[in-house]
């Protein structure tokens, strides 16, 4: 099993327009260790939920404090931490970089896979394992936004991660595609982070964090954190 470890993470970001260069701490420090299969994410609008995500694949550095996922850190094995943690945004159109599906599921396998055929028949193989290859030859802005969001996730997922992390996946996404996006994440071998405002899909976590004006507030039981999370909201 994966672990995430988080020592004394902290993220500040400069205040701007402060004349004597004030910062100001929008995450932490967060203390954590997560090595379960399914961990959720919840909290306010601008809580520090994106920020604790992007910590977990250094697309944010923690200004002090470390990150590290099964014993490398992610800023001085940036690239190792990278290839084991795949990331996907909540708009997956700022993840599809290429024309087509398919061309952008080859780009992912660039590395594993320097023959052209290779590439082609193992993009192939993913593509059918997601069921998306009849769409895999269409323009990605052709693609629904459920199509779309599961074709991104083919593409993060083709290099087989360890750990996926996700950010708000379902916000864009209707009731039939949440459900078919949860089937999906149920069968998945690696472990999943996600952060989300959909707390029926929270709740389906082994374990969940909420987080609340960038300190974790309350980890553990998915029903208790949702309750942790609703109190505070409906009783500020
Ligand atoms: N690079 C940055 N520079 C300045 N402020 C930032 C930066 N990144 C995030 N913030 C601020 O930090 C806070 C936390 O942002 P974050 O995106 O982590 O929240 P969130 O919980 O994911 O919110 P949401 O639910 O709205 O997506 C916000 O107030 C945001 O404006």
């Amino acid at each position: 099993m994966t672990q995430v470890r988080l020592e004394g993470a902290t993220v500040t970001v400069p205040v701007d327009g402060s004349p004597d260069r004030r910062t100001r701490t929008i995450l932490g420090p967060v203390d954590l260790v997560l090595d379960d299969r399914r961990v959720s994410v919840v909290g306010a609008n601008g809580s520090g939920k994106s920020t604790l995500l992007r910590l977990l694949n250094g697309l944010v550095s923690p200004t002090s404090g470390t990150v590290s996922v099964d014993g490398l850190d992610t800023v001085r094995d940036g690239a190792r931490v990278r290839r084991r943690v795949a990331f996907a945004f909540t708009d997956p159109i700022s993840q599809l970089v290429m024309p087509t599906g398919r061309e952008d599921v080859e780009l992912s396998l660039r590395r594993l896979h320097r023959s052209r055929g290779d590439r082609r028949a193992a993009a192939e193989t993913v593509l059918d394992r997601f069921g998306l290859a009849h769409l895999a030859d269409q323009s990605v802005y052709d693609l629904s936004g459920g199509e779309r969001q599961l074709m991104a996730l083919a593409v993060v997922l083709a290099t087989d991660p360890v750990l996926l992390v996700l950010d708000e996946p379902t916000t864009l996404l209707d009731r039939r595609n949440t459900l078919r996006l949860r089937a999906l994440l149920d069968g998945l071998a690696q472990t999943v982070v996600l952060a989300t405002h959909d707390l029926d899909l929270a709740a389906t976590a082994d374990r969940t964090l909420v987080v609340d004006e960038g300190r974790i507030v309350f980890d553990g039981d998915p029903r208790a954190a949702v309750e942790h999370y609703r109190r505070l909201v409906d009783e500020p």
